[in-house]
């Protein structure tokens, strides 16, 4: 897809991709001109209504997102002149981090010609992820991101339906709950309510969380389902995909290796080392076209 910059019109140049069917609606707005407000978010993500997805990734510089106080500070690691995602829930709240998202962004940057393959320096609200394209055959592409630390929060507690889960609190820059539940195993995991809000303890998530749910690791892999902060349940959730690898492995009594994760979008490899973690997936990029704002 060959989509020029922004520039303005009367209505918004989108892209459409999705990573493990965990879709975003892209917005070129190099110059961040576009008063990228709750409404308008809702609008393109309203799957009858609009364009139809579970968040919104605007294509910014991090100093354009600045002078227009989008951002107040550039976060850690990002530059002025670094591309920055700025990621929207459907529900329009704002979320600190998106894996799938990175591999999309990263994808798009290298294919509209804002970056070229190598490493692709991406800006998010919890600093830089650098990603790089692994494969690219036009609109697929194999992605690899550098999620970062996963830092431990303790243990919390979600009810999904009948059942009270313990989970692992994690932060991948954003918050999540990772269940891995002993005894669950494929068929037990889709019987399960993750499409309705689970609760979960609110004075350990005072910003809400990511709630996912998964099996214990068997040769090598797990099995996962997410209900999202601000989307509801999605198809996949990168940063809690990683969040799940790191409580998975815990639980196997490990804290480094790899992990493959199979969500309802498809499949995704994690890497764990010692103070670093790594996301590998698909990303495919579905349309272009403009939205008719009204
Ligand atoms: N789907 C994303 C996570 C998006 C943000 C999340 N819903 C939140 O509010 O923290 C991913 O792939 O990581």
């Amino acid at each position: 897809m060959a989509l020029k910059p922004s520039a303005a019109h009367s209505g918004l140049e989108f892209l459409k991709g999705h990573g493990t069917l965990n879709d975003f609606v892209i917005l070129p707005d190099d110059g961040a001109e576009v008063a990228l407000d709750e409404g308008l978010v809702r609008a393109l993500c309203d799957r009858r209504a609009g364009i139809g997805a579970d968040g919104v990734l605007r294509i910014a510089t991090a100093g354009a997102l600045l002078d227009k106080g989008v951002l107040d500070t550039l976060p850690n690691g990002v530059g002025e002149s670094d591309w920055f995602m700025d990621y929207r829930n459907a529900d329009g709240s704002t979320a600190e981090m998106c894996g799938n998202g990175v591999r999309v962004f990263a994808h798009v940057l290298v294919s509209t010609g804002r970056a070229t393959s190598g490493e692709v320096r991406v800006g998010t609200r919890s600093g830089l992820r650098p990603a790089r394209v692994l494969e690219q055959d036009g609109d697929r592409a194999l992605v690899r991101v550098d999620m970062g630390e996963p830092r431990l929060l303790g243990v919390s507690y979600a009810r999904v339906g009948s059942r009270t889960l313990a989970g692992i609190g994690i932060d991948m820059g954003n918050p999540h709950l990772a269940c891995v539940v002993p005894e669950l195993d494929e068929e037990s995991l889709r019987a399960l309510p993750v499409d309705q809000q689970p609760v979960f303890d609110t004075e350990f998530f005072p910003e809400g969380v990511n709630v996912e749910i998964a099996t214990p690791v068997r040769d090598g892999r797990i099995s996962m389902r997410v209900h999202e902060r601000g989307a509801g349940e999605t198809m996949s959730c990168g940063t809690g995909i990683v969040a799940t690898a790191v409580a998975a492995l815990a639980d196997a009594g490990s804290e480094t290796g790899q992990v493959v994760v199979q969500v309802p979008g498809g499949e995704v490899v994690v890497d764990l080392s010692e103070g670093g973690s790594a996301l590998t997936g698909p990303s495919v990029l579905v349309a272009e076209g403009v939205f008719r704002a009204s």
